[in-house]
């Protein structure tokens, strides 16, 4: 056949196999190493093809050519498609969103996605295309429709499908629903009266550490969000895996937290771009994520040997179900190791970030400080001798504490661009506008809890708009740090009360302020998305009550 017809049923078959094929369904994780595949067998066989007539060069030009007519046109009909036929053509948005999910990974760069999304709310309106299978929603009924329990809406054909520890899943990223309930039964057994009871024992001992490291480093700058970060790691070990880091101690990072944020960083400057991550999933992974997923199958493996049915301990009831005669959701070992990374994933760095900006909010004004120690004052000791218990810190008994947490999550949530939900087949309506099925759709928790629509002065922090100033609130339903639903945060409770714990503690004996040369700008400023935030640095100086 002729050159020129070569390259013209090359092209064909191009526009035809979008037309035939990738226009159905999801194919972000199948096709681009299909695509590679084919490239790679196209070009051999037409190279071999072609060096007999025309010689090794020009043969590999001719090959290279009539392939690259494939892609082109392949490409060309995708994009056309995109812009002018997709069903979410109507959709505003930025351009090249709607062309190519590479704009995702452009558009996260530099952490800030979720602030991004805020602002395309103000210019776009309240439904946004972000990718050309995306959009993201501003809205308390979108809000429900996509994450209550009776939603259709799934987790399936989402990136939620790309993580996994060598083929096995976690609570979070289970995408069948009957298996995702049998697992949520033991976790949620993980978190009986009891087991919180000792939980928050462990809390007041991370707490004392904490405490006792200001004590050493009075008068000195203390790296806050350093610190926020291992008094919940701290935690983790022990609420987790009855193992104690003493990273508090030495006041550094533990190699678990830097493979723990390099591995969620790297998630997140995909800006949920997943087929990088499924392709590297198959080729075994980054370095530093093996190395994070080994230390973590390392601490299941040390609980094992010691398996104390006396301790509590998250682990405990994982391995209890494994190992019971019928097990309700650990049937294979794999998944406890699964499982055990998404506890130091989910469980460390979220309360690290609610932490970090509750020192900050605190720190930058003497007055809620006051405030806040005037309210702990009849709650020392009123259950436990010379103690703050968690009972005493509830929203009843101590509104103002409750009020700080409220307002620093809402204004600096630690999932603060959570995951997305497809849509049913049959497309879901949402404020009277319909959204097709199969379509990938956000309700990122930072732009529902900075919007003016649902609050009033929403980048002002007034913890008073949770105590005395309800007017400030337009709908409280669109405050959810936690998510609601099947999948809403299954640790609530016990973030709630480190979080408690360690503000009632510290604030009862130390003032605290912003060191010398600190402005407070950079804990904003430098904050990283990276799936869970991440806070920039903030230094205090912290100084013992007379
Ligand atoms: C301030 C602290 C925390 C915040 C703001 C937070 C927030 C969230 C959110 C928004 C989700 C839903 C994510 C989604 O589906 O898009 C979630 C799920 C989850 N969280 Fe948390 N979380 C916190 C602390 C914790 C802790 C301490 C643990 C572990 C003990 C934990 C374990 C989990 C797990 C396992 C899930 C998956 C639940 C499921 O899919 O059924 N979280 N969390």
């Amino acid at each position: 056949m002729r050159y020129e017809l070569l390259c013209l049923a090359s092209a064909s078959a191009g526009i035809l196999s979008h037309l035939l094929y990738f226009i159905r369904g999801n194919k972000a994780i199948h096709a681009p190493p299909w695509i590679l595949v084919f490239f790679l067998v196209a070009e051999c066989f037409l190279y071999t093809r072609s060096i007999h007539y025309l010689g090794a060069l020009q043969g590999f030009l001719t090959a290279t050519v009539i392939s690259l007519c494939y892609f082109t046109a392949l490409f060309t009909s995708i994009i056309i498609y995109r812009i002018f036929f997709h069903p979410l053509r109507h959709f505003p948005g930025p351009f090249f969103a709607k062309v190519t999910k590479f704009y995702s990974p452009w558009m996260a760069r530099d952490g800030k996605l979720h602030e991004r999304y805020a602002e395309f709310f103000e210019t776009y309106g309240d439904i946004v295309r972000v990718a050309p299978n995306e959009l993201i929603v501003l809205s308390t009924d979108a809000q429900q429709k996509v994450h209550r329990a009776s939603s259709r809406c799934s987790k399936q054909d989402t990136v939620y499908e790309v993580v996994h520890y060598q083929g096995y899943k976690n609570l979070e990223t289970v995408v069948d629903r009957d298996e995702h309930r049998s697992r949520r039964q033991v976790w949620d057994k993980a978190f009986n009266t009891k087991a919180l009871e000792a939980y928050e024992t462990y809390a007041r001992e991370v707490v004392y550490e904490w405490l006792g490291k200001m004590a050493s480093l009075q008068g000195q700058p203390v790296n806050t969000s350093l610190y926020s970060l291992l008094i919940p790691f701290e935690n983790m070990g022990r609420m987790g895996f009855s193992d104690n880091f003493g990273s508090i101690q030495k006041g550094k990072e533990d190699p678990m937290l830097h493979y723990l944020e390099v591995t969620l960083g790297s998630i997140g400057k995909l800006g949920a771009m997943y087929w990088p991550i499924a392709l590297l999933n198959a080729i075994g992974g980054s370095s530093d994520h093996v190395a994070f997923q080994k230390l973590a199958c390392k601490m299941v493996d040390k609980r094992e040997k010691i398996m104390d049915e006396e301790k509590e301990d998250i682990l405990k009831y994982l391995i209890q179900d494994y190992r019971s005669k019928e097990p309700k959701a650990m049937r294979d070992h794999m998944m406890i190791y699964a499982e055990a990374q998404a506890l130091m994933v989910a469980g460390t760095d979220t309360i690290g970030a609610a932490l970090a900006f509750a020192f900050y909010v605190l720190a930058r004004d003497p007055q809620v400080q006051k405030k806040l120690y005037a309210e702990l004052e009849p709650l020392y000791g009123r259950t436990m001798s010379g103690e703050f218990a968690n009972h005493d810190l509830g929203e009843a008994e101590a509104p103002y504490l409750n009020a700080i947490i409220n307002e620093t999550m809402r204004m600096y949530n630690p999932t603060c661009s959570n995951g997305p939900r497809s849509t049913p087949p049959e497309g879901l309506e949402v404020d009277g506008v319909f959204i097709p099925g199969k379509v990938d759709v956000y309700v990122p928790i930072h732009a529902m809890h900075r919007s003016a629509k649902f609050f009033r002065e929403p980048n002002k922090f007034i913890p008073e708009r949770w105590t005395t100033r309800p007017e400030l609130i337009i709908d409280k339903r669109a405050y959810h740090p936690f998510l609601l639903g099947p999948h809403t945060c299954v640790g609530r409770r016990i973030a709630l009360i480190v979080i408690r714990l360690v503000l009632a503690y510290t604030t009862w004996y130390y003032e605290f302020e912003f060191a010398p040369g600190e402005d407070g700008v950079a804990i904003d400023r430098d904050a990283v998305n990276g799936q869970i935030l991440k806070a920039g640095k903030l230094e205090c100086v912290f100084t013992q009550r007379a």
